[in-house]
């Protein structure tokens, strides 16, 4: 019977997050915190779904799935953005009973799924859990599409699995993201394809306008990452920077321009640490004022949020420099610790951060993208519990 396993990581957003949505740059870190996805195949003639992160279990019979009217007309190696139709279709099939975030989880199931399988003879059970927080800007949505699209990519033959060494064909990776694009385009309408590009690459990228750079100096950053537990929805972020830009263009795209020349010289900075004559000191610096200057910008498009500022405030009072990460409105913010920063003062600040009721916990940037998790070769040791083999 066959079982496949992948997963996907999540990602801070250095800088560019909404201004990427416009066409400018945006530098992206992947953060070793995964998303699993195990697809069985089953013997029941069902469709099973088990997303016990966001509550949900669901099933269809293969009859009532394979009898869905789906006219996506849609190219493998080309997926179309879903049209309208097509959306209200899934919408329906979805369930009428399903809470807002069940439905759209489903909804990405189901487009990715009737494209790939429909009319598959097989039943599957279908089962996600997450490492990160769900909707708290670290990409969470994008973690979830890319492991849908690689599992049945994977199923239906039109991705090789990789082996022990997890490398993948590049065409394959592309069709992954591609998919995985089309995903988050049901999850939030217009993205820009970062978290995507992020969760199948890896490492860290540099994306503008649809086109994914690697970014391959990059210096070992070292991370703290808050989460104010505000849940927030990026599709309404999304949307609310959307109605600014169109009522007050004028004013609006200076703000995006300015933070397209803070992800290049974000780059450049990133750039020269890697290089062999860095002043470690003075580069840092630059890099705390561009976290401060993009946290302002961020402030000024409407997208930060009262324990946003707090977060920033208690890390500013101990010379920490702090912003938002993701679409903003409460979720996550990250800080950077700098070599300056002595374990005492992020021991206080950590203290102080959970007084608020924050969480915080320390990380650093890099790691795999996507990864097929084969029982067969041993990598599945660091699948959480709920999804090994019993
Ligand atoms: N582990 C998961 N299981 C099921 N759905 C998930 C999971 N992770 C993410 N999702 C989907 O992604 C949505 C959150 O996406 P989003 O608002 O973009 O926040 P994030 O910043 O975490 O990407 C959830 O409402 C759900 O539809
Ligand atoms: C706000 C945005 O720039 C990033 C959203 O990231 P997240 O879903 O909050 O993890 C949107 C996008 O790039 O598609
Ligand atoms: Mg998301």
């Amino acid at each position: 019977m066959t079982e496949i396993i992948v997963s996907a990581l999540g990602k801070i957003i250095l800088h560019g997050e909404h201004s990427v949505v416009y066409g400018r740059s945006a530098i992206a870190c992947s953060l070793n915190i995964r998303t699993y996805l195990k697809l069985s195949q089953t013997k029941d003639e069902r469709v099973s779904l088990v997303f016990p992160d966001i509550d949900l279990t669901q099933s269809w019979s293969l009859e009532e799935v394979n009898s869905i009217q789906f006219s996506q007309g849609c190219e493998i190696l080309n997926p179309n953005p879903p049209t309208e139709d097509v959306i209200k279709q899934l919408k329906k099939i979805a369930g009428s009973g399903a809470t807002e975030i069940n439905n759209t989880a489903s909804i990405v199931f189901l487009y990715i799924y009737l494209s790939l399988c429909k009319n598959r003879k097989q039943g599957i059970e279908l089962k996600v859990k997450s490492e990160l927080p769900i909707g708290a800007g670290l990409g969470s949505s994008a973690g979830f599409s890319v492991c849908l699209s690689s599992a049945f990519l994977i199923l239906t033959g039109n991705v090789s699995a990789p082996g022990s060494d997890n490398i993948w064909k590049s065409d394959d990776l592309e069709l992954i993201n591609k998919w995985a694009f089309m995903g988050e385009t049901l999850n939030h309408g217009t993205p820009s394809g970062i978290d995507n590009s992020i969760a199948t690459y890896g490492k860290a990228i540099k994306l503008k306008s649809g086109t994914v750079h690697k970014l391959d100096k990059i210096p070992n950053l070292r991370i703290l990452l808050i989460n104010t537990k505000i849940p927030r929805c990026t599709k309404d972020l999304v949307a609310g920077v959307r109605r600014k830009y169109e009522m007050y263009e004028g004013i609006i795209t200076p703000v995006l321009n300015s933070m397209e020349a803070i992800v290049s010289r974000c780059e450049a900075v990133l750039s020269d640490m890697t290089g062999n004559h860095c002043d470690v000191t003075s580069c840092y610096k630059k890099l705390q004022d561009l976290i401060d200057m993009n946290h302002d910008l961020l402030r000024f498009l409407g997208v930060s949020h009262p324990s946003l500022e707090s977060v920033c405030k208690t890390c500013q009072q101990y010379g920490l420099h702090c912003k938002l990460t993701g679409a903003g409105g409460g979720g996550c913010a990250f800080c950077l610790i700098s070599p300056e920063t002595t374990e005492e003062t992020l021991q206080t600040v950590e203290i102080e951060l959970k007084k608020q009721n924050f969480e915080c916990w320390e990380t650093s940037v890099g790691g795999n993208g996507v990864m097929c998790h084969d029982p067969a070769c041993g990598t599945t040791s660091s699948i959480p519990d709920f999804l090994k083999t019993t």
